[in-house]
């Protein structure tokens, strides 16, 4: 598939994209007609375009590489103690209504033989939420991609999320909140690695 780079105006954000930006564009006005709108008024004059350059960007994890993203950044590890990194924001979008879900991302790992860059951990969150997903999903695919890239000892993912399906329509429940987990090797395996890493959440 041909990938093109974008450029979203006024953010001087440029990313590369496999999105046919021109269909999507077409589509989105015609979404616009089917819900009963004008895409030629003016305050929906650019509308499409925007649309389209907005779904680039927020699918764009399909199409980034795991490597590519670690970039390297792996260094020797020093010990067998646990690392956490709380609090890793995502907005992702759900794939049942395609709405967004957001929240945080927590992951802990004991290293085997490598460390990973801190911000690799974000970079890795972003690749998955940017897709559509479903936040069980996104939970597994992150602990995955860390056991891959880092074969560690044991790795655990939680995840924290509202999904605005719930909350402007559907059930309409404004302070559910939604937490999945995935726990791989020792963090599945020891109940107390396990309890370590989750009383860092508290
Ligand atoms: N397990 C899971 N379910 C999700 C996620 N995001 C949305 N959903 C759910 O997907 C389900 C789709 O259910 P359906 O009955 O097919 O669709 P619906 O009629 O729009 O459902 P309501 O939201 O109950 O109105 C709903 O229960 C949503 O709450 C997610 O990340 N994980
Ligand atoms: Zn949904």
């Amino acid at each position: 598939m041909e990938r093109k780079m974008v450029e979203l105006e006024d953010t001087g954000l440029t990313f590369e994209t496999h999105v046919d930006l021109g269909r999507l564009k077409r589509l989105a006005a015609e979404w616009l007609e089917v819900i009963g709108e004008d895409p030629s008024r003016e305050g929906l004059v650019k509308t499409p375009e925007r649309v389209a350059k907005a779904w680039a960007f927020l699918t764009r994890g399909y199409r980034q590489d795991l490597k590519a993203i670690v970039n390297g950044a792996l260094f020797p590890a020093e010990g067998s103690e646990m690392v956490v990194v709380k609090g890793i924001e995502f907005y992702s979008m759900c794939e049942h209504h395609l709405l967004p879900f957001f929240g945080q991302v927590h992951i802990g790992y004991i290293p085997g033989e490598k460390i990973l860059g801190l911000s690799k951990f974000a970079r890795i969150v972003d690749m998955f939420a940017r897709r559509l997903q479903v936040q069980e999903r996104l939970a597994v695919q992150i602990a995955e991609a860390i056991q891959e890239i880092l074969e560690p000892q044991g790795v655990g993912v939680v995840v924290e999320g509202v999904h605005l399906c719930m909350m402007m329509r559907g059930v309409e429940k404004q302070h559910s909140r939604t937490t999945t987990s995935a726990m791989l090797g020792v963090f599945r395996e020891s109940q107390k690695t396990r309890e370590e890493f989750l009383s860092h959440l508290k």
